[in-house]
């Protein structure tokens, strides 16, 4: 059997989700059956020190021996690395992304891709020029389960598709209704680009245009967007942002949903019992998405005519490595869903594709245009420092340095 592609990773950031990521890409690849590439982590970088980039690596247990950076100017320089994966809060995605492409590296970077669209159609740009591959981090989309829906709508399964309504919220407060975050994290604070929509929205927005937008045939048209959205009073982020997208040639109709006070799926992560996180309704059917959406392993299908109580329930649960420890007790092993984006990366950069066709530029940046649209009608700005579009190496969003 030929030897598999081997793509070499630097790690931009060390938080909760590029652990995630890194303990995913780590695991054996045999273990979700995939034998045609592979992943190296090389190099990772902290922004706050060196030592940091060297705990982070022993607590992933990276195999070999990755340099470990204090800044992410150093990483994004360092020649053994293939493809950096930007893993900052959503305010430091645009201007870690240009340093990494204008030092001629490739580029997976977290959703959401940017802050606004412009700064997405500068990143697509530099790309282009460049001659890079860049993608956004949607892992969602890479999911069998996700290949296998968008299947079987295209092939008419349920007929034809008519309307999407999906919703990924969360309950994240207390009884007293004061958030379970403080005002100062990411998922609240302005000055990261804190909010619903960026942070969930993102999800809930991946299902209708993964069906209504992804599955038409060319040419694609865009949606029109009519958004509801309202901001927490104490730091001015949205706490709950609802959108009805509109694409007139096919007659379609997308609900987005998502919030921070309310939750999907109030009873408990991942249960049917509260109900399907996204209806696909077709003439001859419905497809339904178990929850959360930015991590379904269970869906359904349901024929119109179908005999009552009787539906097809599949499950799709995620290949675990039963040959890397367990995680913070988690005896099943690794495993989380994550390696399936980064094996997507991984077969662009070994069959010379500068765009992921799962999740192309064009569509990165219309997601993006329907998410400023929403914010421009309800009315929510970022600081100018994180809505710019000029690529400042010396931005403190790029640790300061030069
Ligand atoms: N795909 C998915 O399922 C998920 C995706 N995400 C996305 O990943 C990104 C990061 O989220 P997450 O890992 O949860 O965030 P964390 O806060 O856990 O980590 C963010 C990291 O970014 C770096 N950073 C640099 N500057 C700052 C700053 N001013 N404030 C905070 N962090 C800073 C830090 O790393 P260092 O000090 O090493 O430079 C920090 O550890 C977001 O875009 C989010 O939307 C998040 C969770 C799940
Ligand atoms: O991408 C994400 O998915 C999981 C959530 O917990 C997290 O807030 C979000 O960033």
């Amino acid at each position: 059997m030929p030897s598999p592609y081997t793509i070499r990773w630097g790690i931009l950031a060390t938080g909760g989700i590029a652990n995630t990521f890194c303990r995913d890409i780590l695991c054996d690849p045999a273990t979700r059956d995939v034998s045609d590439v592979a992943h190296e982590i090389v190099a990772v970088a902290s922004s706050s020190s060196a030592s940091r980039a060297e705990d982070f690596i022993k607590e992933v247990k990276c195999p070999g021996s990755p340099k470990a950076y204090g800044s992410y100017h150093e990483l994004v320089n360092d020649p053994n690395v293939d493809v950096i994966y930007v893993a900052t809060p959503h305010s430091h995605h645009f201007q870690n992304a240009m340093l990494a492409l204008e030092a001629g590296k490739n580029v997976l970077c977290e959703k959401a891709f940017t802050v606004n669209a412009a700064q997405a159609k500068k990143l697509v740009e530099t790309a282009k020029a460049k001659n890079l591959f860049l993608m956004e981090a949607v892992w969602t989309r890479y999911f069998p389960l996700s290949i296998k829906i968008r299947e079987m709508v295209k092939s008419g399964e349920i007929g034809e598709v008519q309307r999407v309504v999906s919703d990924l919220s969360f309950g994240a407060v207390k009884d007293d209704g004061s958030y379970e975050f403080e005002d100062s994290h990411r998922m609240l604070n302005k000055d990261l680009g804190g909010g619903a929509l960026l942070d969930l929205g993102i999800y809930a927005l991946t299902w209708v245009y993964q069906i209504l937008y992804h599955c038409q045939p060319e040419p694609r048209e865009a949606p029109k967007v009519l958004a509801s959205m309202s901001l927490y009073e104490k730091t001015g982020a949205d706490e709950m942002t609802s959108m009805m997208l509109q694409f007139p040639k096919t007659k379609t109709v997308g609900i987005a949903l998502t919030g921070l006070r309310v939750a999907t799926q109030p009873d408990a992560v991942g249960s049917p019992a509260s109900g399907p996180a996204c209806r696909i309704f077709g003439t001859k059917g419905e497809i339904q998405v178990i929850g959360p959406l930015y991590r379904p392993t269970h869906y359904r299908v349901l024929k119109k005519g179908g005999q009552p109580g009787v539906v097809e329930d599949v499950k799709c649960p995620i290949p675990k490595d039963p040959k890397r420890e367990g995680r913070d007790g988690d005896k099943e092993g690794w495993g989380h869903g994550m390696a399936w984006e980064a094996d997507e990366v991984a077969r662009c950069l070994r069959d010379g594709k500068k765009q992921s066709e799962t999740l192309d530029w064009k569509e990165s940046i219309m997601i993006m245009e329907t998410m400023d649209e929403a914010r421009r009608q309800g009315g929510l700005e970022y600081p100018q420092l994180i809505e710019t579009d000029v690529f400042d190496p010396k931005s403190p969003l790029n640790g300061g340095k030069s």
